[in-house]
């Protein structure tokens, strides 16, 4: 059963968010759409416009989404791509790289994304805020889903580099 998402839930949400110097301007528009919707952030750099690294940026987040202190991420870099590999090495982090609604909002049914990636060498500001509002505001639906993510969540517990069983 899909439902928005109540008043409560949206104002309970914690976000953090951080990106590398290819999406810095991207991330300073979006701060700017989540403070005028009420939403709560954390924005953990970087900061200005100097070449930076991307998985320092993923750590941070996928961290701070693992410690409790956020429950969900933004990340950004030129392509989203780097950015999203390095926050799904960190257990329970579903990071899903979305350009446009459609794969925003399966994002969240299907697969319970806690953090969204976007290129800011991709995307313009507009389609970028209208991926994020929907993937803030679609619910996951759970049954069968759910039953994959206890899949995926079993590899977590595999040693890296051996294989995974079938
Ligand atoms: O996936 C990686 C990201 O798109 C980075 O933002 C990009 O690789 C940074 O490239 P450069 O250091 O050439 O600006």
């Amino acid at each position: 059963m899909i439902r928005e998402m109540a008043v409560w839930e949206v104002t309970a949400m914690k976000l953090v968010i951080g990106s590398d110097h290819g999406a810095y301007e991207l991330k300073e528009e979006l701060k700017q759409w989540l403070s005028a919707h009420d939403y709560s952030f954390e924005d953990v750099g970087t900061f200005n416009g100097e070449r930076c690294d991307y998985p320092q940026v993923a750590r941070t987040v996928a961290q701070k989404i693992q410690s409790g202190e956020a429950n969900r991420g933004i990340l950004l870099c030129g392509t989203g791509i780097g950015i999203s590999i390095a926050a799904n090495k960190f257990a329970g982090i579903r990071a899903a790289l979305a350009h446009d609604h459609y794969t925003a909002k399966m994002s969240r049914e299907h697969n319970d994304a806690n953090v969204l990636a976007m290129g800011g060498r991709v995307l313009g500001p507009e389609v970028a805020k209208d991926v994020l509002a929907t993937w803030l505001t679609t619910e996951f639906e759970g049954e069968r889903h759910q039953r994959r993510l206890d899949q995926i969540q079993s590899f977590e517990t595999v040693q890296t580099r051996q294989p995974v069983p079938s």
